[in-house]
């Protein structure tokens, strides 16, 4: 090192002899000239191993570029032993010319301007991988102040450049993500990024299908097309068994491809999604001769982590999508696509002069299934009825979910017949058994088909004409298919004028109850009395139950209806109570609708509780198909009518199905042998048998028996031979109204002591 030269800046490479002795002076109290030069050797030789220990790159150069001094780190990074086999040399011998050259102008300017230059970074050409410097030179002066020559200093901040890098890269992706560049480009990007921070390795990114655990190639750009053929599809199901497996598997493409002839190795990495499923695999092939850059593995960590971002972004809007189209049960086609699909199919008729037949499907009984088995196995049902009518459809037609049970499928270039066909397949199909839960159902479903243009010249006219047709079958015994006919839409025009006048009936409160009695079949005394509700309409006067109440049922304004009904019938029964014309049993008609409201107890219990009759004289008639339709429901809502007090009789008995046992297991009081049964006494040897029958089998069981529709005296004759005490019928009384019923009361305790 040159004695006596101090650079200038903040750093004082070598101090000056005049501070050396005068220090070394004070210290050891020694003969001045002596001191001072042992002094100035410990001095040198201290400031050496100093300037050694320091991990930065120190060295000064002469004005030709010539190497006066270098610590250890500069002696050793230009691959030398000792300090003397440097000194001497210039960049020139150990750096790329052009690296040289840069390092020797910026050196140049600072001796030839005598301006310090801070802070250049740059890049480091030996070491190995790659290494950032950041440089700092100033000029090198003499005791006299003229510039000698540079001094040098660098610092490595490879480290602080790949963090710097990562951060970039980093909100680089996030910007990606956040813009919502397509997946397949995010992950291309972020492939090559890998890619770019090392040599000689390749990089895979591939997402796992969720129902088929494939592998789907999305980016691999340094790989080859026949890598990614051999990948795509590759099935890995279960995904969480093995990453091993995948590995061994994405190996084997890799090989196959032939695309290194080095031995590259799989390392494989799961991108998972913020619950920690497994979304994908970024796939890493490296070799012995591959080199990565500082900071590769926590890059890798990154990438791993931002393509998770992505996948479940893109996995989440495509949800979003595919919900805005679809319905999420089934997966079919919803309502909004149906439209569309329609709208172009009938464009599509119109170019090619074909026809488009559109079939409504609607499966029979659904809300019992749901009723009574409930929703989880209804919704399991209706995906296995879905995925059964999907199949068959194939490529003749789409096939969307409209609502709860309904399905609607187009069906194009076919003709009428064929379609009859396919939808025949289709109805077979559906009620084909189906096994849930230990459970075999059994669906049927009835089909109303229309055809563009003859039954709607719109979408929505097409469906719903459709939908009437469907009806059409519900009406024909449910379990079949209707075709469209124009005479439907008349029907259905009357049905809902009809409907719309039945709910103005009940806000203008046109309904009246008439009584009809039961008797003592021995003393023709009353003993109770039915309520049969009448319309009294404004226009065609009083119109009977068998004109409405259907309608009323299928509406669902039976409810209201029956409500009324109840809570008048109560108050009638009271009222006869109170004028002391003799407790009588009111009976009331409970219909299918009515009977499987939830809020039936409740309305029972508030008619009884407003009217102040007593339950024991309130009896409900409910039909036999009724309780058969949801044997374990009815038992259960008549157990909760019996905690109230209330009667229940079945009506119509004989005409459905119900078994012996079945009978036993209800909390009933009465049956009511159907008029059907009476009408052809004593004619009628097989009648005659069955209401003997019926008869003795309430009596064993414990039941009251009324005998409906009795008109002649030796019907009731019959009947009383038989052992039935009470009837009913035109022989005793019409169903009257109040006001000749009370009288008929009035008599009623003088006519019969
Ligand atoms: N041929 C003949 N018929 C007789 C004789 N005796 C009575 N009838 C008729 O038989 C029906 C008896 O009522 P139902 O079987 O419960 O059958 C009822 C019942 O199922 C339903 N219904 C009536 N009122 C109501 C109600 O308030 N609510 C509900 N849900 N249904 C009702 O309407 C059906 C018909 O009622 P209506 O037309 O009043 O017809 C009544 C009555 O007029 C007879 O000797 N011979």
């Amino acid at each position: 090192m040159t004695k006596g030269v101090i650079a200038d800046g903040e750093l004082p490479i070598s101090l000056s002899e005049v501070e050396l002795a005068s220090h070394a002076a004070i210290l050891h109290g020694r003969p001045e000239s002596l001191q001072r030069d042992i002094d100035m050797v410990e001095r040198q030789y201290w400031l050496e191993n100093v300037i050694n220990q320091i991990p930065d790159y120190i060295y000064a150069k002469d004005l030709e570029g010539r190497f006066l001094f270098a610590n250890q780190a500069v002696v050793a990074n230009n691959g030398l032993s000792h300090l003397a086999d440097l000194v001497g040399r210039t960049d020139f011998d150990f750096l790329p010319r052009h690296v040289a050259e840069t390092a020797a102008d910026v050196e140049r300017r600072v001796t030839e301007t005598g301006l310090p230059h801070f802070g250049s970074e740059e890049l480091a050409f030996r070491g190995g991988g790659e290494r950032w410097l950041m440089f700092t030179r100033v000029p090198l002066r003499d005791a006299s102040g003229t510039i000698v020559g540079v001094v040098g200093a660098s610092r490595d901040i490879t480290a602080q450049k790949s963090a710097e890098r990562r951060m970039r890269s980093q909100s680089y992706l996030l910007e990606m993500i956040a813009r919502g560049t397509p997946l397949a480009d995010f992950l291309d990007e972020l492939a090559r990024m890998i890619t770019g921070f090392s040599e000689d390795v390749h990089a895979a990114l591939l997402t796992i299908r969720p129902n088929s655990g494939q592998l789907r190639m999305v980016a691999a750009p340094t790989l080859n097309e026949e890598y990614q053929r051999r990948v795509n599809g590759v099935s890995i199901l279960p995904v969480t068994a093995n990453l091993a497996m995948i590995e061994a598997a994405l190996k084997l493409a890799f090989d196959q491809a032939g695309i290194s002839e080095l031995d590259h190795q799989c390392h494989c990495l799961p991108i998972s999604d913020a619950d920690g499923q497994i979304e994908g695999v970024l796939a890493l092939y490296s070799s012995e001769a591959s080199r990565s850059q500082p900071g590769f593995s926590d890059f890798v960590s990154i990438a791993v982590h931002m393509a998770g971002i992505a996948i479940s972004r893109h996995r989440a809007e495509a949800r979003i999508r595919f919900l805005a189209d679809h319905d999420p049960l089934t997966g079919m086609a919803n309502r909004a696509l149906l439209d569309r699909k329609l709208t172009l199919a009938m464009q599509k008729a119109d170019l090619r002069g074909g026809e488009v037949a559109l079939a409504f499907l609607d499966l029979d009984n659904f809300k019992l299934v749901n009723d009574s088995l409930g929703h989880s196995v209804g919704d399991q049902l209706l995906k296995i009825v879905a995925d059964r009518i999907y199949e068959l459809i194939g490529d003749h037609g789409s096939l969307a979910r409209i609502g709860g049970d309904e399905f609607v499928i187009i069906l194009e270039s076919m003709d009428i017949k064929s379609c009859l066909g396919l939808l025949s397949a289709i109805r077979e199909a559906v009620a084909r058994p189906i096994a849930l839960h230990e459970i075999e159902l059994r669906i049927t479903c009835s089909i109303g088909v229309a055809t563009y243009p003859s039954h709607g010249k719109s979408a929505g006219d097409l469906l719903a004409s459709a939908d009437m047709a469907m009806y059409r079958a519900k009406e024909l015994g449910r379990d079949g298919i209707a075709l469209f006919t124009a005479e439907m839409t008349a029907t259905v025009r009357r049905k809902l004028s009809r409907t719309d006048e039945l709910r103005q009936a009940i806000l203008r409160d046109e309904f009246v109850l008439h009584y009809q009695p039961q008797v003592d079949v021995q003393t023709g005394r009353i003993i109770a009395a039915e309520a049969l509700v009448r319309w009294n309409h404004p226009c065609e006067g009083l119109v009977f139950p068998d004109d409405f109440i259907a309608l009323a049922e299928e509406t669902g304004l039976i409810v209201p209806i029956g409500e009324w009904v109840l809570r008048t019938a109560c108050s009638q029964a009271r009222t006869w109570q109170e004028q002391g014309l003799g407790s009588i049993r009111i009976s009331v008609n409970v219909s299918a609708r009515q009977f499987q409201e939830r809020r039936l107890i409740e309305t029972v219990a508030a008619a009884l509780n407003e009217t102040g009759l007593d339950s024991s004289w309130l009896e409900l008639e409910i039909t036999e198909s009724l309780i058969m339709k949801d044997l374990a429901g009815s038992i259960a809502r008549m157990h909760e009518l019996e905690k109230l007090g209330v009667k229940l009789a079945v009506d119509d008995f004989g005409t459905g199905y119900s078994s012996l046992s079945a009978l036993k297991r209800f909390p009933l009081s009465r049956l009511k042998i159907d008029r059907s049964f009476i009408a052809d006494i004593p004619h009628d040897a097989d009648d005659m048998a069955i209401t003997s029958a019926i008869i003795s089998l309430a009596q064993k069981m414990g039941l009251e028996v009324v005998a409906e529709g009795v008109e002649t005296e030796e019907q009731a004759r019959f009947l009383v031979e038989s052992g039935c005490k009470e009837a009913q019928g035109y022989l005793y009384s019409r169903p009257i109204e109040q006001e000749r019923f009370s009288r008929m009361l009035e008599s009623n305790g003088r006519d019969h002591p």
